[in-house]
């Protein structure tokens, strides 16, 4: 038995949610007494692979081959079973990243495995059960999950766990598998980034901002906030309906949902629609000139002003903290 979890890179690169996906899976296999296998798919350099061992990985599987370059859901998938399967790993771990949120039910039903999406902690194991806590209904409430079968598949939200280092660097091992061609059905020829700014999904800091901003002319401020802060900008549903923002900066139940340390909420009434995306925000502030706006009854630090009046202010104090710090 062992754990085996997925490094998905961007890029060539390993974000951070990665490293917490693998200090998570590491903490799991130390609960079982057992060692965490990493699989890399993609074209990733020896060294960033051999850096998983700093958190946690005693192994890496390098999958990389030309057809296999850029993602290929259910080919992955088919890799990560496959790999599960060499490797006698009975629980495989994910991000609920974009691709994970894809891979994570594919790998079940190769594995027979009971699935836990959009976890928030560790698994508790006791009395010889085995439960979740995870998302539900799109963010908006907390579920625990038993998983009774005997191969489990857990994805991790971002910004869930923390970054554990301090390991090794881990010996990296080529891993091959004969494709099929029916995991090639569908392919991703090309994924063009939007933008080159903080990615909404894993963004540790988010100002996000709606209607009260009365139009895209005044989103100058929003984002001096977000770069100052090092933070992603976000925005309600009707704000990237009226094209005022991009639709990848839209938040909520039919949007993107994020889960940062830091939510700063700007001319946003909080409704239930775009709470869905947010509510497992760790500290969530509310600037709006309504003191009945619902969004206050989620918020850890409300400010009722106006946005032109109390941005400003904010980017002011912000610099001043930084010239000081
Ligand atoms: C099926 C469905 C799915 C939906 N999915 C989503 C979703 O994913 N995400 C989403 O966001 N919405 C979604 N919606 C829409 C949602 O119901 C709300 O209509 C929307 O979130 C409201 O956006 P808003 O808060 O920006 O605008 P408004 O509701 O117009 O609120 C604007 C807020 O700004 C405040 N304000 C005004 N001027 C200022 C000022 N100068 N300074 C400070 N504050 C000010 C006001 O007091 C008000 O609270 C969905 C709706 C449906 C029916």
């Amino acid at each position: 038995m062992s754990v085996l979890v997925f490094a998905e890179n961007a890029d060539g690169k390993f974000k951070k949610s990665i490293f917490e996906v693998v200090s998570y899976a590491k903490a799991i296999a130390a609960q079982n007494n057992t060692s965490l296998v990493a699989i890399s798919i993609g074209d990733v350099a020896e060294d960033e692979l051999a850096g998983l061992g700093k958190y946690g990985a005693d192994k890496v599987l390098n999958v990389s081959t030309t057809q296999l370059k850029t993602f290929v859901n259910q080919a992955y998938a088919s890799v990560i079973a496959e790999a599960a399967k060499k490797e006698g790993a009975n629980i495989v771990v994910l991000s609920n990243s974009f691709s994970g949120r894809g891979l994570a039910p594919r790998v079940g039903v190769k594995l027979e495995a009971g699935v836990a999406d959009g976890a928030v902690s560790l698994p508790q194991q006791t009395d010889g059960k085995f439960s979740v806590k995870k998302t539900a209904f799109s963010g908006k409430a907390f579920a625990t999950v038993e998983l009774t079968s005997a191969n489990k598949v857990i994805a991790l939200t971002p910004n869930s766990y923390k970054v554990v280092d301090g390991g090794n660097a881990a010996p990296v091992e080529t891993f091959s598998v004969e494709a099929k061609e029916s995991d090639f059905k569908t392919m991703v020829k090309e994924i063009v980034r939007a933008t080159d700014k903080v990615s909404l999904p894993d963004a540790e800091i988010v100002v996000s901002a709606g209607r009260g901003l009365k139009g895209s002319e005044n989103w100058g401020m929003i984002e001096e906030l977000a770069n100052l802060l090092g933070a992603a900008t976000a925005c309600s549903k009707p704000v990237s309906d009226a094209g005022w923002r991009p639709h990848s900066e839209h938040v909520g139940q039919t949007g993107i949902a994020v889960s940062p340390n830091l939510y700063i909420a700007v001319g946003i009434s909080g409704a239930i629609q775009h709470l869905a995306g947010i509510s497992s925000s760790k500290v969530i502030v509310v600037i709006n000139k309504d003191p009945e706006a619902p969004f206050f009854k989620v918020a850890d630090y409300g400010i009722v002003g106006d946005a032109f009046e109390v941005v400003p202010k904010l980017i002011e104090a912000v610099k001043q903290y930084k010239a000081l710090a």
